[in-house]
C-alpha cells in the first residue's frame, strides 16, 4: 500500500462527516469494471440519491396523490411547499427564513432575478454586466433580459468587474463558482463593489450552495438563484430557487407574474396584484413530486454544518491535488482550479490533451467525473458522501489511464 493510501485511511478514520455516506445510495448496482471500485466525482452535475428519497416520494405518490388527491393541496402541505422548502435551503446559504422560494429551473429564475434587478435599479441605468466565463444559460438569458428591458449586456472578466461597474450599470450577474475552472469568486467584495456603484447584484449559486458557506444576508446580497440537483442532491431536474432579499421584496416586480404569485390566487381576478414575501417569486403550479424528492434529500443536512462540509471539501481537493501530483506523469495535466483556498470551489478541473477520451476511459473504470469542452477533466467533490480513499483511488486510476 502506498503512503498516500495509508494517509487516506487515516484521514477517513478521523473524518466526522464519514457516517453521512450511509445516507446515500452509492455503487449498489454499478456495472463498472470489477478491478476498480466506483468513485462518484460528478456530484457537481447530479448529486447522488439520498436513501430517504424513494420512500418519501412513494408515499407522496401513493397516499397523498393516490388517496387524498386534491385534498393534498391543503392537507399534505402541497400549497406551501415552495416556501417551506425554501426555508430548508435558507440556512445552507446564510439566509433568514422568508426570502427563498423553490420552483422552476435555474434558467427561469435567472430571468426573474435579472429583470427584477433591472427594474429595482430604476431609471437611467441601461447596462447588465455578466461574468465573462458564465455558464452559458445565464449569458443567454441575460442577453434576452437586456433586449426586453432596453439594456445592453456586457461580458466582463471577473478580475476587472469592480472597475467595469459604473453609473449606467443596472445589474450584475455573477456565477459564485465558475463551472469550468472551479474558481470561487469573492462574493463579499464583489457585492460591495457592485452596490457602491448603485447597481444590484444577482449571484448564481449552482456550484456553491451545499458545498461552502455563502452568507447571502451577512454580505447584503440583493438577489440570488441556484439549482438543487448538484450539492443539494435533489435529483434530476429538481426545482431551482430564487432569493430576493427581504429589503427588496416589496418592490420586486417579477417579469413572470402568475396566478401563484397573486395575492389571492383563487380570486381568479383579471388584474394582477402581487402577493408579499418570497411567494412573489412563484409563477405557476409547483412541481410537487420533484419537490417531495428535494425535501427528503435536504433531511441529510440535519445537524450538519456547512462550515464542516467546507473544511472537508478543501481537505478532499487538497488531497486529490497532492495525489495527482504524486501519481500522474509530470506535464500530462495542468491544474485549472486555484490552489488558494479562498478562490477554490468544491471541484478540481484539469486541462489535459485528449480529455474527452480520457474521461470516457475513467468512467469505464468506475471513476465518474465529466468532460467540459474543449479540454477539461472536471471532478466534483461532495463531502457528504466522499472519502479520502475514494480520492486516492480516483487519482491512481487517472494516472493509470494517462
Ligand atoms: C452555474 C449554472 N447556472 C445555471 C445552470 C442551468 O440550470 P437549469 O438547467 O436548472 O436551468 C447550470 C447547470 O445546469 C449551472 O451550472
Ligand atoms: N443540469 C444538467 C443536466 O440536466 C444534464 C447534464 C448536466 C447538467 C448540469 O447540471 C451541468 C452543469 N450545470 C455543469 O456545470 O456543467
Amino acid at each position: 500500500m502506498s503512503d498516500l493510501a495509508i494517509r487516506a485511511g487515516e484521514l477517513d478514520a478521523a473524518d466526522e462527516l464519514a457516517k453521512l455516506r450511509e445516507q446515500f445510495v452509492l455503487d449498489a448496482a454499478s456495472d463498472h469494471a470489477a478491478d476498480a471500485a466506483g468513485v462518484y466525482l460528478d456530484g457537481n452535475s447530479l448529486g447522488a440519491l439520498p436513501t430517504a428519497v424513494p420512500a418519501h416520494v412513494a408515499d407522496v405518490v401513493a397516499r397523498e396523490w393516490g388517496q387524498l388527491r386534491i385534498r393534498s393541496w391543503t392537507e399534505s402541505g402541497w400549497w406551501e411547499a415552495p416556501e417551506r422548502i425554501g426555508d430548508l435551503i435558507a440556512p445552507l446559504v446564510g439566509a433568514a427564513p422568508g426570502q427563498i422560494v423553490v420552483g422552476d429551473s435555474t434558467s427561469v429564475n435567472v430571468f426573474k432575478a435579472v429583470v427584477g434587478a433591472v427594474r429595482l435599479a430604476g431609471e437611467g441605468r441601461d447596462e447588465i454586466l455578466v461574468d465573462e466565463g458564465t455558464f452559458p444559460t445565464d449569458g443567454y438569458i441575460a442577453t434576452s433580459a437586456a433586449r426586453m428591458t432596453g439594456c445592453t449586456v456586457r461580458p466582463v472578466p471577473m478580475d476587472s468587474l469592480a472597475d467595469a461597474v459604473g453609473p449606467r450599470t443596472a445589474a450584475v450577474l455573477i456565477n459564485h463558482v465558475d463551472y469550468r475552472s472551479g474558481r470561487l469568486h469573492d462574493l463579499p467584495a464583489l457585492t460591495a463593489a457592485v452596490q457602491a456603484a448603485g447597481a444590484l447584484v444577482v449571484w448564481d449559486l449552482c456550484h456553491s450552495a451545499g458545498a461552502l458557506p455563502v452568507g447571502l444576508d451577512a454580505h447584503g446580497v440583493d438577489l440570488a438563484v441556484g439549482c438543487t440537483y448538484k450539492f443539494l442532491n435533489g435529483g434530476p431536474g429538481a426545482p431551482a430557487y430564487l432569493y430576493v432579499a427581504a429589503r427588496h421584496q416589496a418592490a420586486f416586480d417579477s417579469p413572470l407574474p402568475g396566478w401563484n404569485s397573486h395575492v389571492e390566487p383563487f380570486g381568479m381576478r383579471p388584474e394582477f396584484v402581487p402577493v408579499d414575501g418570497a411567494r412573489r417569486g412563484r409563477v405557476g403550479t409547483p412541481d410537487i413530486l420533484s419537490m417531495a424528492a428535494l425535501e427528503a434529500a435536504l433531511g441529510v443536512w440535519d445537524g450538519v454544518s456547512v462550515e464542516a462540509v467546507r473544511a472537508k471539501s478543501l481537505a478532499l481537493t487538497d488531497f486529490f491535488l497532492e495525489c495527482v501530483q504524486a501519481y500522474v506523469p509530470a506535464g500530462r495535466v495542468t491544474v485549472l482550479t486555484p490552489l488558494d483556498h479562498a478562490a477554490r470551489g468544491s471541484q478540481v478541473a484539469l486541462r489535459c490533451a485528449d480529455a474527452s477520451a480520457v474521461m470516457e476511459e475513467l468512467i469505464r473504470r468506475g471513476v465518474v467525473g465529466d468532460f467540459r469542452a474543449p479540454d477539461v477533466l472536471r471532478f466534483g467533490f461532495t463531502p457528504l458522501y466522499l472519502g479520502f480513499a475514494d480520492v486516492e483511488r480516483a487519482a491512481r486510476v487517472l494516472a493509470e489511464v494517462l
